[in-house]
């Protein structure tokens, strides 16, 4: 049976990715301005779940998105644990005009941690970054709570389009990026153990050569090296 290549595993991957945060910091309108380009001023709160499939090419390669989109509100909320389910990336988003969203942000990270199942590859966004004059957390602030969480860092805008489509890369990228070292690191164990396969073949041939040659020394024939 051929062995599939990395690429064709790496191709057939769908990838889960949530969007958590307060209600109102850009969650759906992130989503829209990504999958769609399109913006809505009056958006309303998203209720139960929507989800987006998007393609993306990373280093080449066609790669599926499948992007997870509920409300913040805990009332208009759909069930916790089915939304993080199998989720292996997150867009943790605030809105920089709002502290009290950036103020959450741990809250939303423990939440991730507890439902999902593997370690998620998560983003810190800063959204509405277009509006300069009302800022109330620096970008400062934003690359500090990220760097000390371990999670990447991007401000955005969805109104004006800023870093949105680097956000949803940055985050697929990297989980493209663990999936082949994973690939490679199981294609490396298959190629030590046909070795010792090859090996192990290589010590019962020796054997049978040793054979033979005592089988010849004893009817006194040959052999000096
Ligand atoms: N100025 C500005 N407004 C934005 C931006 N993104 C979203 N908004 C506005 O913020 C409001 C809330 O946006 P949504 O995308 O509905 O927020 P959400 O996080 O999905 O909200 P929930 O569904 O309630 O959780 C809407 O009025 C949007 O038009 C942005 O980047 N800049």
């Amino acid at each position: 049976m051929a062995i599939p290549s990395e690429e064709a595993q790496t191709e057939d991957y769908l990838f889960k990715i949530v969007l958590i945060g307060d209600s109102a910091v850009g969650k759906s309108n992130l989503l829209a301005r990504f999958a769609r380009d399109e913006f809505y001023p009056n958006s309303k709160s998203t209720i139960g779940v929507e989800f987006q499939t998007q393609k993306l090419d990373i280093n080449g390669k066609e790669v599926k998105a499948q992007i997870w989109d509920t409300a913040g509100q805990e009332r208009f909320r759909a069930v916790t644990s089915a939304y993080y389910r199998g989720a292996v990336g997150a867009l943790l988003v605030y809105d920089i005009s709002r502290r009290l969203t950036f103020d959450n942000i741990n809250r939303w990270l423990n939440e991730l941690q507890t439902h999902s199942d593997m370690n998620v590859v998560t983003i810190l966004v800063g959204n509405k970054s277009d509006l300069k004059d009302a800022r109330e957390v620096t970008t400062a602030e934003g690359k500090s709570l990220a760097e000390a969480q371990g999670l990447f860092f991007i401000e955005t805008s969805a109104l004006d389009s800023s870093n949105v489509a680097v956000a949803f890369q940055t985050v697929v990228k990297e989980i493209y990026n663990i999936l082949s070292r994973k690939v490679m690191q199981s294609q490396e164990l298959q190629k030590k153990d046909s070795g010792r396969l090859a090996n192990g073949k290589t010590v019962v041939l020796q054997a049978e050569e040793n054979q033979e040659a005592e089988a010849q020394a004893k009817k006194g024939g040959c052999c000096s090296s």
